[in-house]
């Protein structure tokens, strides 16, 4: 069982700077995580309440910006100056009051003041101050009205610094200019680190005095022999072709749904705990008066999980079943941890989605805002296919057909829309603490009774492989950096596509610095060649430990990965509270990177399925909606194009702690 990854360094106040200050703390926040984990951990609950759970119920239009002209404009402009000028305010209660003002500071934020204070204040009152209906109807009133629609953005634009570079051709000196977006309107921001290594999640900011993204493949990164003309799927063949194939496999679910316990009790009944460190975790978690946590003690391993019960980090740990090996990657199911579990996500072939039985608790993780259903969405936007859900805790509904039922019939139709196929889903019931159906088939008469089906084991087995896509140039993401047992450091992740060799020339992240491969580890064995699809350490030589950083990308130097700060991605908008305008800043999430950006351009609303352009240069993005946008992080980083790459293709905007978009790179400038 292994947890490298450095998150517990990370202050997680540069990324969410002021938050605290505006939202403060919940009671949940009392109960769940203490004030000094909350400075470190911390995401905007307030904001969670809108999270991409309801989105797939909803379906919003987008509303868009046609052409306009100035007179227009300013003609509705004054108007609706007059209107708000001569509006005497109604009388409200004190709560009511306070309900409106926030509304219209809301409404003002994104439409500024084209709109009159009698139509804002008309329109909350109508719709009992939801904000979201409320924009929906005054922007689509607003749409309706004219093709020329009078919207004037409020809020001028803070100053983003924009690096135009492109990859992988020769390319000229990256030029900085100063460009000023437009933005719709301000959130709290998060603020730039003010050095990679402090946050260690962020691409360096230095990219080569002399300008290294200027230097072609060609001409500087010399490479072996043997590394160029390699033929990657011979070698696979000799070094593998004995061994039993290897998937990836994340376990997520709700907080509490009883991932850990499902692991730890899968992994003792596999053999690959002994019964020495089983009597121990039970003594110990009795002596503490935790003893349903015993099992979860296999994975939690840290004291801070213990005490709390709650997983914070991803876990690792193996199995071995008659064809496969399987690494267990034991996700948090906490809200605040995440960006923990996407990073987790982006190195998993498939996925077990764990789900509380007991009545409520399904209800809470899957319907009043819980995290079964983001879970879901992010594994899949992340691009795993194959999903075994485990109908957990069966034995506190005495093991009941019907409520077993009742969960499947409501997970198939979400599961169904968040773009899993019924064939790559199954439904196992079982309990995770007593051990029923996890390893041997189903012994419990009440179950037995109406259940012949497999036990989780099985499922496990019956997992396809992903074709690994060997035949590709190398790219390895990094999920973690840490100091290795020599005098070098390490660098641990996936190797996405392609073969890497100790003494191989690589490139590293978005400085290109060039390195070299000294020694490489996979599950702590040294090996000669790693392969797509296998999740490695490596130790390089010849690089500043400062140009690495988790998120960054490793690449071979005859085919460098391309280096940016602009591109275009289709995005589908989940559920958001305030639509997405241009100038919107959020998160970027690209495999283990988190990266300021802003949406700096809205090109075009498309439809959903058919991909067509329903309208160019539409003003906003509401819930539910797909479009082609443009985003700008303030460094470069490595991305590829989805039709390139699909493994590095994908990418997550999160705005305060929730993920308001997936999308795929569809062009790279
Ligand atoms: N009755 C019953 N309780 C269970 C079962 N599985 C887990 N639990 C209990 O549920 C609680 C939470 O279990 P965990 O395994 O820590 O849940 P988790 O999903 O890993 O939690 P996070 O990782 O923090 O999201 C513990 O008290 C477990 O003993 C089960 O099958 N039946």
């Amino acid at each position: 069982m292994s947890r490298h990854r450095i998150v517990r360094t990370m202050d997680y106040n540069d990324e969410y700077d002021g938050y605290d200050d505006v939202y403060g703390h919940s009671v949940d926040d009392d109960h769940c995580i203490s004030p000094t984990d909350a400075q470190q951990w911390l995401y905007d609950r307030e904001r969670g309440r809108q999270s991409i759970s309801a989105f797939i119920s909803k379906n919003k239009d987008i509303k868009e910006e046609g052409e306009h002209d100035e007179d227009d404009e300013d003609e509705a402009y004054e108007k609706a100056r007059r209107d708000s000028e001569s509006f005497q305010m109604p009388e409200l209660d004190e709560m009511e009051q306070a309900k409106l003002s926030s509304c219209v500071d809301e409404v003002r934020s994104v439409v500024g003041d084209a709109v009159s204070e009698r139509r804002i204040v008309e329109t909350s009152m109508k719709f009992d101050y939801d904000i979201q209906k409320i924009l929906d109807e005054i922007l689509n009133e607003e749409t309706k009205k004219s093709d020329k629609p009078a919207l004037r953005p409020k809020v001028p634009v803070p100053i983003a610094a924009t690096i135009v570079k492109s990859a992988s051709k020769p390319t000229p000196p990256a030029k900085i200019s100063l460009k000023e977006p437009r933005r719709g309107f301000e959130i709290a921001s998060p603020k730039l680190p003010s050095s990679p290594v402090v946050s260690g999640r962020n691409t360096p900011v230095d990219v080569g005095g002399d300008n290294d993204l200027s230097r072609t493949a060609a001409s500087v990164f010399k490479v072996s022999k043997d590394q160029a003309q390699r033929n990657a799927q011979q070698l696979y063949e000799k070094e593998r072709s004995d061994q039993k194939s290897h998937i990836h496999m994340i376990v997520i679910g709700h907080v509490d749904a009883g991932k850990s316990t499902l692991m730890g009790h899968l992994l003792y009944d596999t053999g690959n705990v002994s019964q020495r460190v089983m009597h121990k975790h039970e003594q110990e978690s009795k002596k503490l008066g935790k003893q349903s946590f015993m099992y979860a003690w296999v994975l939690d391993e840290t004291g801070e999980e213990r005490a709390r019960g709650i997983t914070m980090d991803v876990g690792q740990s193996r199995i071995e079943t008659k064809t496969k090996i399987v690494t267990l990657l034991d996700a948090p199911g906490h809200k605040d941890f995440i960006p923990n579990m996407i990073s987790g996500a982006t190195q998993a072939d498939v996925a077990l989605l764990v789900v509380d039985s007991t009545r409520g608790e399904f209800e809470s993780g899957f319907e009043l805002g819980g995290q079964t259903r983001e879970h879901a969405i992010l594994v899949r936007s992340l691009g795993v296919n194959q999903l075994g859900v485990v109908i957990n805790k069966l034995d506190t509904v005495g093991w009941s057909q019907e409520r077993f039922t009742e969960i499947v019939t409501k997970l198939k139709s979400f599961l169904k829309q968040a773009g899993f196929k019924e064939s790559d889903v199954s439904f196992t019931p079982c309990s995770g603490l007593t051990g029923e159906n996890l390893t041997k088939k189903a012994q419990e008469a009440a179950l037995t009774s109406w259940y012949s089906g497999r036990p989780l084991l099985d499922v496990i087995e019956n997992f396809k492989i992903p074709e690994r896509a060997l035949d590709r140039p190398l790219r390895m993401s990094v999920s973690d950096i840490y100091k290795g047992t020599g005098s070098g450091f390490c660098i641990s992740g996936r190797v996405e596509t392609g073969v890497m060799c100790v003494n191989d020339k690589v490139l590293v992240g978005a400085s290109r610095e060039q390195a070299q491969v000294k020694s490489l580890t996979m599950d702590e064995f040294p090996q000669t060649s790693v392969f797509a699809g296998d999740q490695i350490s490596v130790t390089l030589a010849g690089v500043d430990i400062n140009n690495i950083t988790v998120g960054c990308i490793i690449s071979d130097p005859q085919t460098p990965i391309p280096v940016t700060t602009r591109f275009q991605a289709r995005i589908i908008v989940f559920s958001v509270k305030v639509p997405i305008t241009m100038g919107f800043p959020v998160l970027l999430h690209h495999q283990s990177l988190i990266e300021p950006a802003v949406v700096c351009k809205l090109t075009a609303s498309i439809h959903k399925s058919t991909g067509e352009v329903v309208k160019k240069k539409p003003r906003c993005l509401g819930s539910n909606s797909c479009a082609l946008v443009e985003l700008e992080t303030s460094r470069p980083i490595c991305i590829e194009r989805y039709a390139d790459f699909k493994e590095l293709g994908r990418v997550m905007l999160r705005v305060a702690g929730v993920t308001i978009a997936a999308g795929m790179v569809t062009k790279i400038r």
